[in-house]
């Protein structure tokens, strides 16, 4: 086991500038049949055989005439025509012979007898005819090189009579999954352990960009087996993927291979996640080491391997869809990286807002629910709130605008609102919800805030902190807070006093959160010095992830609703019912998505559904309290 610690941190453009430069990429050509051709991408261009129409035909139903026979008829001095001699019977689409040549709509003519019509306007000649090549010329280029087929496109092509079309052929992709920790099957997944997600992220993106992916099996990790199979992939395939082993463990093995039996471009670029990238060719194909983080595999896929493919495709990478967007929490970045931050996006008062999401290489979920990608460049520490900054969009603006944007207190009914209505809810915590409100950047914010003087919740909050501005306090839930502990409450933990027992450890909520609030009250009110509590200082973000540390043995007990410990079969001892209700501006009340938002909180379904969770009650909610 050798050990290296080598890695370059290349900018990115140049980076891609350097390995195409020394890369040759030469599209081939195929012949397909045009009925097969949609998403194919043409490799000349296409030019007409037949004109479409191919003969004069009737655009309506009606009758055939001679214009000239018509003119002169008026309403006054209508024309008579004579069946054969002066018209026929005709339907749209019929051919139109000389001598007629013009078609007269039936609901224009008056019936006198099957044989004979009157008509009370002319005909101009080719009225309602649609003439050979009216849409279509032969020989008229129907499609330039470098067309995406669509299904018009394959449409227009079999109306001017071509059969087969030449076509870039799909690149071939090798993805090769290593990782002797990496397995294919969910019940193979124990400590140690993680099940192979990526190469099927790799094998769906090929396939949408128009390659064919190859998944091959796990390889272990292990020089001579990662040697031979990237070998037999590069002989079978025209562009290949190692997924992992990219970087400079004592097991990372693809770029010792690569430089072997081929050239490493670049290894290690200034982009993160996607650090230690491996840029390689073998034989003249690319081969490209993607690290095996899942966020990290993405990215580089979209840097890196994407313009490859799109160039085996004879197609250039299209250019990134911009927006200026105004940050909600603030992103720090090292100065030696490009770093890429994931963004949810969202519209409120006609202002694009970005709410980072976590920024982890592992965390897959923080691009499901991406709506945006922003770019920290190098050599920026990175932004504040408030700060403009460019986002690349996943999702068009539209779909973007009919959102409602939430941001506070993290209850697990939200998630349940998001599945009835466009939602877009980020968690952090009550005061952290009042303070964007107060920067307009959410819609409303979720609080449950206990005024420690009066024991009442929220009301003194918003007069406190909107003072002057018009609010309203959409109730929302009661629910009940209590001790989070491991089944069976092993420790009976049941109140504030036991958790400076020395075998207690707690799970804590972030500073500006009401479950936070409550706590710090509660230990006040009995007299408990925090500096006492193990795990104080450790801060979780919501009440799944402090159920999730008491589940996992990181800690014994936190203080959390009765659904996040339901939720993973833990015990719950109730400690306060607390009031969770939604901030808003009075004004936002005329919002249709406020509007609904209201409605599901009365409905029936919403109700149930979140009775099904356990420890929620309903007394008020849904009415609105206006507070000025
Ligand atoms: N001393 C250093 N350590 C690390 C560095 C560094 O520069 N110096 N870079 C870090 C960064 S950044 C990344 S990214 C990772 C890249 O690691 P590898 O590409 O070598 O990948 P592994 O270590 O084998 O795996 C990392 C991680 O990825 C997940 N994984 C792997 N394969 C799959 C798969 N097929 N499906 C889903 N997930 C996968 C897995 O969680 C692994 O734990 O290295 C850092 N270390
Ligand atoms: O650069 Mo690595 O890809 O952050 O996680």
């Amino acid at each position: 086991m050798s050990r290296k610690a080598y890695i370059d941190n290349i900018d990115v453009n140049l980076a891609i500038d350097e390995y195409f430069k020394k890369l040759e990429i030469n599209p081939k050509e195929e012949l397909i049949k045009v009925k097969d051709s949609l998403n194919r991408v043409t490799s000349r261009a296409v030019y007409a055989k037949l004109s479409s129409p191919s003969y004069n035909s009737a655009a309506m139903d009606g009758i055939a005439v001679i214009s000239d026979y018509t003119t002169g008829a008026t309403e006054s001095e209508p024309k008579t025509l004579k069946l054969n001699e002066d018209f026929i019977y005709i339907n749209t689409g019929n051919p139109v012979k000389e001598p007629f040549d013009a078609v007269i709509m039936i609901e224009d003519c008056i019936i006198k007898d099957e044989d004979t019509i009157e008509i009370l306007s002319p005909a101009y000649p080719y009225q309602h005819i649609r003439q050979i090549g009216e849409d279509i010329v032969a020989t008229e280029m129907i499609l330039p090189s470098r067309h995406k087929i669509r299904p018009v496109d394959i449409g227009a092509l079999i109306s001017g009579g071509i059969d087969e079309i030449s076509v870039y052929e799909k690149p071939k992709v090798a993805l090769i999954p290593t990782g002797s920790e990496i397995v294919e099957n969910v019940e193979e997944v124990v400590e140690g352990k993680i099940i192979d997600s990526n190469s099927y992220v790799f094998e769906n993106l090929v396939l949408e960009l128009g390659g064919i992916p190859n998944k091959g099996s796990i390889a272990v990790d292990e020089y001579e087996t990662i040697k031979a199979m990237v070998l037999e992939a590069v002989e079978k395939n025209d562009i290949v993927l190692v997924n992992a082993g990219s970087s400079a463990g004592t097991m990372d093995y693809t770029v010792d291979v690569i430089d072997e039996i081929g050239e490493v471009v670049v290894h290690g670029v200034a982009m993160k996640p996607g650090k230690p990238t491996i840029l390689g060719i073998v034989k003249g194909k690319p081969i490209i080491g993607i690290p095996g983080y899942p966020v990290s595999s993405y990215l580089v896929f979209d840097v890196f391997v994407k313009p490859v493919i799109l160039k085996f495709l004879g197609l250039e990478d299209d250019k990134d869809e911009i927006a200026k967007a105004t940050l909600t929490k603030r992103v720090v970045s090292s100065l030696k990286n490009e770093e890429i931050i994931r963004v949810t996006l969202g519209f409120v008062d006609d202002k694009l807002i970005a709410t980072p999401l976590q920024s982890g290489a592992g965390v897959i979920m923080s691009l499901v629910k991406a709506d945006g990608l922003c770019k920290i460049p190098r050599n920026v520490e990175g932004y504040d709130v408030s700060d403009t900054v460019d986002v690349k969009l996943l999702r068009p603006l539209n779909q973007i605008k009919e959102s409602l944007v939430s941001i506070g207190s993290h209850d697990i009914c939200m998630d349940i609102v998001a599945d009835m209505m466009k939602l877009k809810s980020t968690h952090v915590g009550s005061m952290g919800g009042i303070l964007s409100l107060r920067r307009r950047e959410c819609h409303l914010a979720p609080i449950h805030l206990l005024d420690a003087d009066t024991g009442e919740y929220n009301i003194s909050y918003v007069r406190k902190y909107f003072n002057g501005e018009k609010m309203a306090l959409i109730k929302g839930l009661n629910r009940i807070q209590g001790f989070i502990v491991e089944k069976g409450n092993p420790l009976n933990i049941q109140s504030v006093n036991d958790l400076v027992r020395e075998d207690v450890v707690f799970a804590n909520r972030q500073r500006g959160s009401g479950t936070r609030v409550l706590l710090d009250y509660e230990l006040a009110k009995n007299d408990v010095n925090p500096e006492k509590i193990k795990g104080y200082q450790r801060e979780f973000s919501t009440h799944m992830a402090v159920a999730a540390a008491v589940k996992n043995k990181s800690a014994n007990v936190g203080l959390g609703v009765y659904s996040a410990s339901k939720a993973l079969d833990l015990d719950f001892y109730p400690l306060k019912p607390e009031e969770y209700d939604f901030l808003t501006y009075a004004k936002n009340l005329e919002l249709d998505r406020i509007k609904e938002f209201i409605e599901i909180l009365k409905s029936e379904e919403f109700k149930n559904r979140v009775d099904a969770l356990g420890g929620y009650g309903f007394e008020n909610t849904g009415e609105i309290i206006i507070i000025e």
